[in-house]
């Protein structure tokens, strides 16, 4: 496939003589969420890193939007995971100081936006989504699926054209993991973000378009990529 918007070429890493990708490959298409499942240790969050500009590969080629990834200084992978993608991991990680709008409106605050009208914006999001009421209150006062919803909001904010989420629901019980995965879910088809979601959980990945599975640092496709 060429039109993929994110692509992993026979991507290689070890951390030290721990191999933890070996020759990976993968294409996600534009508006897509794809789930990357598979054994634990078999790779799934190092090849996420990789994908997202976090982890450079010791081998292989990581292409967004045509442009190589791998390739790019430390300052440009990192403004490209500022400006262009979003982050959700498995516990949540707000800055426990901050209110709840005060961590959705971060992404806007590092992108440059100011302080007033990233507020602004953030409370609308929060409105949006049903968590308006949660707006003032810190991270200590959550629970723990509204801090992952919180999370998810504040990696939604700056409208990325990717989102990647590590095991966003792995610290919840089923229930609060589905209202996280609706969220998540409606808030990308509204928004036509892609999705690289990481889970072991079948009901998980069921929210995905399509499914691949990473076992002993490769990936395996499991349901036929879109045509197009
Ligand atoms: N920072 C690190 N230092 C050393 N080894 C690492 C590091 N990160 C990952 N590994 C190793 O690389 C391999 C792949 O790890 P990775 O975290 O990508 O797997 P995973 O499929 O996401 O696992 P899990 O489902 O348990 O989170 C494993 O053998 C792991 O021990």
């Amino acid at each position: 496939m060429t039109n993929a918007l994110l692509q992993a070429h026979d991507v290689h890493l070890s951390f030290g003589t721990t191999p933890a990708l070996r020759g990976a490959g993968i294409a996600v298409h534009e508006g897509e969420i794809l789930a990357v499942m598979g054994p634990s240790g078999s790779g799934k969050s190092t090849l996420l890193h990789c994908l997202a500009g976090i982890l450079v590969p010791d081998r292989g080629e990581i292409l967004f939007d045509g442009r190589r990834v791998d390739r790019l200084g430390e300052t440009a992978r990192s403004s490209l995971r500022r400006d262009t993608f979003g982050f959700v991991f498995q516990f949540g990680q707000l800055v426990p100081e901050l209110s709840a709008e005060e961590n959705v409106a971060l992404p806007l605050l590092l992108a440059g936006v100011r302080r007033t009208k990233a507020l602004t914006e953030a409370r609308a999001w929060l409105d949006r989504l049903g968590l308006g009421d949660l707006g003032r209150r810190t991270s200590g006062e959550l629970s723990g699926g509204q801090a992952q919803r919180v999370a998810l909001v504040r990696g939604l904010v700056a409208r990325p054209r990717v989102l990647f989420a590590d095991e966003p629901t792995g610290a919840l019980d089923s229930l609060t993991g589905e209202q996280v995965m609706d969220l998540m879910v409606t808030v990308a088809r509204d928004e036509g973000t892609t999705i690289v979601l990481v889970t072991h959980e079948p009901r998980v990945a069921a929210y995905a378009d399509r499914e691949v599975v990473v076992r002993d640092g490769k990936v395996l496709a499991l349901t036929a990529e879109p045509v197009g």
